[in-house]
């Protein structure tokens, strides 16, 4: 018998090739059935339940991560899976685990700053596991200011040894992820001290825990920092605390590709910048762009789903309510989120390419791209980690109540989600990092410095301070020719302004400080400005599939144009756009809704979720949501029995006093 499809009349409606569509999200045929295959596996492999995960207390979830992590690598190795194919399936495997810190951080920080020596002495052990790893760099006292850190590693030229020290409490590593409990190893950042001199902040490869017995060695004092937001969500992770009471480490285990101490003890400072020991932030940040897509559509597939199936009001003649899909407010918060996924993921995808051109120059000593490859990265993972919170969010509020339920997965998601918000980089701090990249752009203008790469705008400030928006029709906001220049405008009348007036200021980090508000919405404008023009980029290609093109099409105008809606007053003030071009756009925009609406269903199905991934009842591929809410909540464990533990201590007496007062 056929399973019952409650969306199967909204499937009828897509007007565009559906296949197709997957494969452009996936990002070629290849990728898509690599990953098709490996969420089926994983899906259908009992170990990876996780529907109950939320129940578990701390040590439970804890050991399910480890059971997890475990199986995971014993598949790896048996289906022989290659790096990537490893990847995806721990992603699919969806539980936070010291493994993303092993695979993720602490041999990317080995790779990309150490030698040719260390890389042959410990990456093949990191690959086999046969050490684990995490990455330590954040402090009690410091995270966001790295120069601030205050773990020592003194040199000792009598022994050719590190010292590894923690003088004072605020010291403490505290944070990272796969330290507390897991890491045989640590890639830790001290201070570097030779002779007396402090040489600011490196990597160092320290040996944590012995790798027969797990215990602590002498000197460390290691643990977990406790609980975190939410139940099940983070808590998976065993993020650590850890002192150094004098710890030794041999010389060659400082990571010297940036720069080397001798067996003397002189620090030598090589070619290669010192902003190289923040690489491995660069190349995670990077990662962070593309899965901000996937968790975007993760929550965006949950609601909209959950929005066809759902209805309210508006019966006729006793004839079915109003699907909420149908309410153009529920569209108008719903949809942007739904083009906002796309549009990061292909900003995801050009991202990728970007870093693996800095990478490549990087190898043959070129340097130049280093700067805009940290402002991109830094820029486009704070704003789309940002968006993709709130928008958890906000997709919880589009399905009513049953959102706030575990099992729609929307809170397990947000509690997962948000800490992107502040880990590998503040995304404030980020973006003030953006604005003193766009800072410098500008004043760069005048000295015959042509501006490249994602700031190439800025060599037409000349055209774009008095260009004027042509629109004249709301169909006229559909050229992306008027897009792109309205946001290129605002981006460059914005950065010009905010430079004016830190000219004011005699001291410039006064200025800086005191209009870093205006800066963080710089930032912001030059970041939306990059993900439109790579949307618009996107759709240059050759798009094959019915319909997929023209899908895309509404897509981008509705991320650029609802974005315009929502900074109205930036682009208005700046005098890129007239009130009644602003109000043009407003009107495309409801147009645009109005097609995106019979393809809302099938532009999700594009994701390739499956049921285990999304972990949603609202979200279900078959729209069977309210049979299989009712079914679930008699599994919860209070319903175990039909009194509550509990009713005979507590409530009898209070209801018997009602009885007796009642009586009185
Ligand atoms: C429902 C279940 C779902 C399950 C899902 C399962 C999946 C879960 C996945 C889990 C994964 C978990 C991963 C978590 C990892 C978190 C790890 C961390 O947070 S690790 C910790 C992360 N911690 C952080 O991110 C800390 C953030 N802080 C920092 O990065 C730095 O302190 C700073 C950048 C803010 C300042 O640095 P400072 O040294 O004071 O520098 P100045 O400002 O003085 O600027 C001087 C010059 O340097 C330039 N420049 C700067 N950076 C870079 C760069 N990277 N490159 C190149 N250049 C750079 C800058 O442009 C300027 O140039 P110029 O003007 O001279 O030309
Ligand atoms: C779940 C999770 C996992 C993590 N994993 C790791 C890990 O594996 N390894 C690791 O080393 N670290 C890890 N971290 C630590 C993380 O990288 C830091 O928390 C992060 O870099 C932010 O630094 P902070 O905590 O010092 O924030 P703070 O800098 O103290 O931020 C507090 C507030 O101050 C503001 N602020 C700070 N500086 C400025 C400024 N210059 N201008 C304006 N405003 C400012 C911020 O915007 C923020 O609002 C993890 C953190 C979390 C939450």
């Amino acid at each position: 018998m056929e399973a019952l499809d409650y969306h199967a009349e909204e499937r009828r409606k897509a007007e565009f090739n559906l296949d197709e569509m997957k494969i452009v999200w996936a990002g070629s045929r290849r990728n898509y059935e690599l990953s098709d295959r490996v969420a089926r596996l994983v899906a259908s492999d009992p170990v990876f339940r996780k529907d109950n995960r939320t129940m578990l207390t701390r040590k439970d979830l804890f050991k399910d991560t480890l059971r997890k992590a475990a199986h995971a690598w014993k598949r790896i190795i048996d289906l022989r899976l290659s790096e990537e194919e490893a990847n995806m399936l721990r992603s699919y495997v969806d539980q936070p685990a010291f493994t993303d810190l092993h695979w993720g951080m602490f041999i990317p920080a080995i790779k990309g700053q150490g030698t040719s020596e260390q890389h042959e002495k410990w990456l093949p052990m990191a690959y086999k596991m046969q050490i684990i790893g995490c990455y330590a760099q954040t402090e009690l006292g410091h995270g966001s200011n790295v120069q601030g850190l205050e773990t020592t590693a003194t040199f000792d030229p009598q022994t050719d040894e590190f010292d590894l020290h923690s003088p004072t409490l605020t010291s403490s590593k505290w944070w990272p992820g796969g330290l507390g409990k897991v890491s045989t190893h640590a890639v830790v950042y001290a201070r570097l001290i030779t002779g007396g001199q402090d040489h600011g902040v490196h990597g160092f490869i320290v040996q944590l825990r012995g790798l027969d017995d797990h215990l602590p060695l002498p000197g460390i004092t290691v643990g977990d920092i406790g609980m975190k937001f939410g139940s099940g969500a983070y808590n998976s992770m065993d993020n650590g605390l850890l002192r150094f009471d004098h710890v030794r480490i041999p010389r060659n285990q400082m990571l010297m590709r940036v720069s080397q101490v001798t067996r003397e003890g002189k620090f030598v400072q090589s070619d290669v910048p010192r902003q190289l020991v923040y690489g491995t932030m660069v190349y995670v940040r990077q990662t962070i762009v593309s899965d901000a897509s996937c968790a975007l559509a993760r929550a965006v597939c949950i609601a909209t789903r959950y929005s066809a199936v759902r209805r309210q009001f508006g019966s006729q003649n006793g004839g079915p309510e109003i699907q909420v899909i149908d309410y153009k407010t529920q569209q108008s918060r719903l949809f942007p989120l739904l083009a906002s996924a796309y549009a990061f993921r292909f900003v995801g995808e050009w991202l990728k390419w970007l870093y693996t051109d800095v990478t490549q120059r990087l190898q043959a000593n070129d340097f130049s791209t280093l700067p805009e490859a940290h402002a991109c990265t830094a820029g486009l993972k704070s704003m789309t980690t940002s968006v993709t919170a709130d928008a958890i969010e906000e997709c919880r509020k589009l399905c009513g109540g049953h959102g706030y339920l575990s099992n729609s997965g929307l809170p397990e998601l947000f509690a997962v989600y948000i800490p992107t918000c502040t880990y590998e980089g503040d995304n404030v701090v980020l973006l003030l990092q953006v604005a003193r990249f766009l800072m410098k752009t500008v004043s760069q203008l005048g000295s015959g410095k042509k501006p490249v790469g994602t700031t190439a705008y800025m060599g037409r400030a000349e055209h774009l301070m008095q260009c004027r928006c042509e629109v004249e029709m709301a169909q006229d906001w559909l050229k992306p020719s008027t897009i792109l220049e309205a946001f290129e405008a605002r981006a460059v009348r914005m950065s010009i302004a905010c430079a004016k007036s830190l000219g004011k200021f005699s001291n410039p980090e006064d200025g800086f400080a005191e209009l870093s508000p205006d800066l963080v919405e710089v930032a912001i404008a030059h970041c939306q400005l990059i993900v439109v023009s790579k949307f618009l980029e996107k759709l240059q290609q050759d798009i094959p599939g019915k319909g997929v093109k023209r899908q895309l099409e509404i897509l981008c105008n509705v991320y650029a144009l609802h974005l315009l809606h929502k900074h109205l007053g930036d682009f208005v003030a700046t005098g890129c756009i007239t009130p009644n071009q602003g109000a043009l756009a407003n009107e495309q925009l409801r147009l645009l809704y109005a097609q995106v609406r019979p393809n809302a269903i099938a532009l999700v199905d594009a994701f390739n979720y499956t049921d285990h991934y999304l972990g949603s009842i609202l979200g279900c591929y078959d729209g069977n949501v309210y049979q299989k809410l009712y079914q679930e909540a008699w599994k919860d464990p209070l319903n175990d029995t039909v009194v509550p533990d509990g009713y005979l201590e507590y409530l009898r007496p209070i209801l018997k006093q009602h009885i007796r007062t009642a009586r009185l």
